[in-house]
C-alpha cells in the first residue's frame, strides 16, 4: 500500500526546516567571509570578480530542477556583494542617465540592493569616481561602435592608479531591467584575474590609419583570437588612431603574445595596453542553454 501524500501542514513544516538551514548557512558564511577578510590583508582587495565568476560557474554546472538558474545567480550576486561589504566599505558609481536607467538595474542586480550606489551622467564621471576613490566600482556601457567620445581611451594609461575593466554585467541574463541597454562593464582599481574562460580588452594606438584586417592578422599571427573591434580616430590629443580589441583569453602586459604582436606591427604601433578584461558571463558561455 502506498503511503498517503504529505499534508499541507507537513510540507510547510519541511519548508520551515529548510529555511532554518538556509538561514544558518547564510550566517555561517558571513563568519567565514570575516576570516577571509583577515586572511586577505594586507592587500585586502575586498572585491575579487574572478573568484566570484568561478563560484557562479561552479554552481551553474551543478544546477538542476525547476528553479531558474538566473535567479540562483541573482541570489548569489546579492549575497556576494553583501559579503564583500562585510570586509570593508564599498560603493558603486553607475553610468545611468535618465534615458539609460537599464544600467542602474543591471548594476543593482549585480552589486545588490544594500551597497551605496550613485548614478552619474557620463562614463568619464564613473571613471573619475573610481580613480579618486569615491567609488570602489564603476559601471560603464559596453563599448559601442559609433561612440564619438569613447570612455575606454581614458584607461589607455600605464599609471597603476588607472582603473581597469574587471567584470562584465550581467553575469546571467538581464531579467526585467528597464530599456534596451544590454551589457555593461565594471571597472575598479584592481587587476583583472585569470579564471579559465576570459576576455581581455587591448587598447592599441597606431601612428596612422590601418585597416582592422591588418590589425586582426597581426594579432592572430601572434596567437591572439580577436572577438570584436572598436575604433576612434578623434585626434584632439594629438595621438594616432586608437583601437579597442577584445581578445578571447586572459592577457596581461607581460604576455609574450603582445611582444609578438608588436614585432608583427613594426613602427606603426605606438603602444598596446591591456585595459583589463572579464570572466566570460554565463549568458555567453556554452551553458547558456540552461538559462
Ligand atoms: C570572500 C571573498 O571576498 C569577496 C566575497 C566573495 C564571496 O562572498 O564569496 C567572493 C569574492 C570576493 O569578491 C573572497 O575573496 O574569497
Amino acid at each position: 500500500m502506498s503511503s498517503p501524500p504529505p499534508s499541507l501542514d507537513d510540507l510547510r513544516r519541511e519548508i520551515d526546516e529548510i529555511d532554518d538551514k538556509i538561514h544558518d548557512l547564510i550566517m555561517r558564511r558571513a563568519q567565514v567571509v570575516e576570516l577571509i577578510g583577515i586572511a586577505k590583508r594586507p592587500d585586502n582587495q575586498i572585491v575579487r570578480p574572478g573568484r566570484e565568476a568561478t563560484i557562479l560557474r561552479r554552481l551553474a554546472a551543478r544546477h538542476t530542477g525547476t528553479f531558474p538558474l538566473p535567479v540562483v545567480v541573482r541570489l548569489w550576486r546579492e549575497m556576494i556583494a553583501t559579503y564583500s561589504r562585510i570586509q570593508g566599505p564599498m560603493a558603486v558609481a553607475v553610468y545611468a542617465p535618465e534615458e539609460r536607467r537599464g544600467f542602474w538595474d543591471v548594476s543593482r542586480d549585480h552589486y545588490g540592493g544594500s551597497i551605496p550606489m550613485t548614478a552619474v551622467n557620463t562614463p568619464a564621471a564613473a571613471i573619475r569616481a573610481v580613480a579618486d576613490g569615491t567609488a570602489t566600482v564603476g559601471v560603464v556601457p559596453m563599448p559601442e561602435e559609433d561612440d564619438h567620445d569613447p570612455w575606454w581611451r581614458y584607461l589607455m594609461n600605464q599609471d597603476p592608479k588607472t582603473p581597469r575593466v574587471v567584470a562584465s554585467l550581467p553575469f546571467c541574463g538581464r531579467g526585467n531591467a528597464r530599456g534596451d541597454d544590454r551589457e555593461a562593464l565594471a571597472i575598479a582599481l584592481i587587476q583583472h584575474e585569470r579564471t579559465g574562460d576570459d576576455r581581455t580588452l587591448l587598447g592599441i594606438e597606431l601612428t596612422e590609419d590601418k585597416s582592422r584586417g591588418r590589425l586582426k592578422d597581426a594579432l592572430e599571427a601572434a596567437g591572439l583570437t580577436t572577438v570584436s573591434f572598436r575604433s576612434w580616430t578623434g585626434r584632439e590629443t594629438g595621438g594616432g588612431p586608437l583601437h579597442l580589441v577584445e581578445v578571447a583569453d586572459f592577457v596581461d602586459a607581460k604576455d609574450n603574445r603582445l611582444a609578438a604582436f608588436a614585432a608583427n606591427m613594426g613602427d606603426i604601433l605606438l603602444r598596446t595596453i591591456p585595459i583589463g578584461g572579464f570572466a566570460v558571463p554565463l549568458s555567453h558561455a556554452a551553458d547558456a542553454r540552461k538559462i
